[in-house]
């Protein structure tokens, strides 16, 4: 079976993808290959950070692996909090205090458009492959739900009236922007293991 490394600190993340790679990959996670790093994102693209997570695992250890780097875009918000959506309203992770920062700033504003974006770096026999998945919704004026994480109480995706937080991560998992990435992934490997 193939291996692959997932290099992320983000517990939801890593349940979401396993849920999606469905036994199908051995995944890895950092600890699993004794990476206790603070892999810095200095990047100002979702590709450029998804590649910063992929290249360190990869010159440090040599191993197939991949990285993910998303967020949500905010089109009345001219695209924010993109890649600063974990750390948007200053502390990395805060998720109450940086869904506060958004109702704050969309206060009053009609144009609720937007959409989260997942790039994920694949480093695979030493070559690197990007793989995209958006999907597109609004930004709600309260939240609603307790699963998921992040903004995904406030995050109503199109075609539904439920936000991500309400749904089961089965669902969830069918139409996001991380699974969306992973579906090109698994069908890049797939096809590399012939
Ligand atoms: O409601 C959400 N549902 C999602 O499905 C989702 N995906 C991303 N995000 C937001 O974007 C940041 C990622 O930043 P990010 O890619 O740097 O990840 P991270 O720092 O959490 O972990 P790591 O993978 O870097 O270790 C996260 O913290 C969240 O704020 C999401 N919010
Ligand atoms: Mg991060």
């Amino acid at each position: 079976m193939q291996q692959l490394v997932f290099a992320t600190n983000n517990r939801h993340k890593l349940d979401e993808v396993s849920a999606k790679i469905n036994g199908e990959i051995k995944l890895l996670t950092l600890h699993d290959i004794g990476c206790y790093d603070d892999i810095e994102e200095t990047g100002t693209t979702f590709k450029a950070n998804a590649s910063i997570k992929s290249q360190h695992v990869y010159s440090e250890y040599h191993l197939n692996c991949f990285g993910d780097d998303s967020g949500l875009e905010i089109d009345a918000l001219n695209g924010e909090p993109g890649v600063y959506s974990a750390r948007y309203a200053g502390t990395h992770g805060n998720h109450a205090a940086n869904i506060g920062k958004v109702l704050e700033n969309l206060q009053g504003e009609t144009n609720r458009k937007a959409r989260f974006r997942t790039v994920i770096s694949l480093m695979w026999e030493g070559d690197e492959y990007f793989f995209e998945g958006t999907v597109e919704g609004t930004i709600r004026n309260e939240i609603a739900g307790e699963g998921g994480f992040g903004y995904d109480p406030i995050f109503e995706p199109e075609g539904y009236d439920i936000t991500f937080a309400e749904m089961s991560m089965t669902e969830k998992n069918a139409i996001s922007h991380r699974a969306k990435a992973m579906e090109q992934l698994i069908a890049f490997l797939n096809k590399a293991a012939g």
